[in-house]
């Protein structure tokens, strides 16, 4: 029976009928995905991962220009999502229209010398009238945040949506996956063990000495020497910078930062249609510190969070990591909502 198996495969290659691999389409509901500057760095890599994703039955690219180029590329894979791109505001309502989940990548990214904070100016703006689109157009969709600085975009968010009556706080996160991603990278190297077993939690916000990785919680627990573990926390807390200066002004993380989107977004669907201990670390609407945002692990189900962890028992120096980024975090929240109210 087996050897007759092998022997059909065999003849099919042979003939060079064995040439695409279909992806899964027996895959759950229908789920519409909209990505908000989809044309650009992140953009682009995560609508491809997104029409990847078998939970995607419909996917919406939309940007303020080359839409139309990048949805028609993305839409001859042959995977089951049907792809629509949407270019220029006029366009916004009807590429939200229907969306479960909305991903935010649109705004500029950094050169080397900014901080994400330096981004405000313009990203405030961008975000705030995207959200203003979101509370009329798809007010029940999961938000996920991309846009720099996290810190405040997340918190302008909330008030956009609070203003227009829509706000959800389980429909909100800040996407903080990369920091998480590139904790266990860097912790594998140095622990000497496999990346896939790594598990490490990463609190706080995101952006410098708000970035909170907690190794004493890594598992498995390696117990590296102080000196490697602060180094391990300081590269983790750069890690954004350390590729803004790689790419040398042509941009911040964009295919690091598609791949750890696209494995949130993954986590919000999975939640949404019912799988259970779904577990991320997001920036998210919290009672877990004083701040009225905090990023932490959170548990994710059919209505988005359903679930926020606190800390759990912090090292001497992570105790003393999560004093000193509060202050910082603050004022972010804060320089947020004060912008979302005033204009
Ligand atoms: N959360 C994170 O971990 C993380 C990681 C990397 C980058 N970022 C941030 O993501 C953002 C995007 O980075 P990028 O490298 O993709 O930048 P990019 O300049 O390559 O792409 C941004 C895209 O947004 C589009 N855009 C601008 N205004 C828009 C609007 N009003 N509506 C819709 N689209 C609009 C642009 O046309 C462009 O295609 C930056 O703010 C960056 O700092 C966040
Ligand atoms: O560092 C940046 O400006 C982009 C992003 O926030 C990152 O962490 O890579």
């Amino acid at each position: 029976m087996r050897s007759s198996m092998v022997r059909s495969v065999r003849t099919a290659l042979s003939r060079g009928q064995i040439l695409r691999r279909d992806y899964s389409v027996t895959s759950g509901p229908e789920r519409k995905v909209a990505v908000l500057g989809a044309a650009g760095g992140i953009g682009q890599p995560l609508s491809l991962l997104m029409k990847l994703n078998p939970l995607v039955s419909s996917l919406s690219l939309y940007d303020i220009a080359a839409t139309p180029g990048v949805a028609a590329d993305v839409s001859h894979i042959n995977t089951r999502s049907e792809v629509k791109g949407y270019v220029g505001e006029e366009n916004l309502g009807e590429a939200l229209k229907g969306a479960d989940v909305v991903i935010i990548p649109a705004g500029v990214p950094r050169k080397p010398g900014m901080t994400r904070d330096d981004l405000f100016n313009i990203n405030a703006g961008i975000v705030k009238s995207l959200c203003l689109a979101i509370a009329k157009y798809s007010p029940n969709a999961i938000v996920n945040m991309i846009s720099n600085p996290v810190n405040s975009t997340v918190p302008i968010a909330a008030e956009v949506f609070r203003k227009a009556g829509t706000y959800d706080e389980k429909k909100l996160f800040g996407v903080t996956t990369l920091d998480v991603v590139r904790a266990k990278t860097f912790y594998a190297a140095k622990a000497n063990v496999p990346v896939a077993a790594v598990n490490v939690p990463v609190v706080g916000g995101h952006a410098g000495i708000t970035i909170l990785p907690l190794f004493s919680q890594a598992t498995p627990q390696a117990n590296l020497p102080h000196d490697d573990i602060v180094a391990l926390t300081k590269r983790t807390q750069d890690g954004g910078t350390e590729v803004v200066e790689a790419k040398a002004g042509k941009g911040s993380a964009t295919l690091s930062m598609a791949y750890a989107g696209a494995l949130f977004a993954d986590a919000c669907l999975k939640g949404l249609n019912g799988v259970p201990d779904v577990v991320e670390c997001s920036f998210v609407q919290s009672s877990v510190t004083e701040l009225p945002f905090f990023a932490s692990k959170v548990r994710l189900g059919k209505n988005g969070v359903e679930e926020v962890y606190g800390l759990g028992p912090l090292s001497d120096f992570e105790k003393e990591g999560l004093e000193k980024l509060k202050p910082e975090l603050k004022s972010s929240i804060e320089k947020g909502i004060k912008f979302a109210n005033q204009s």
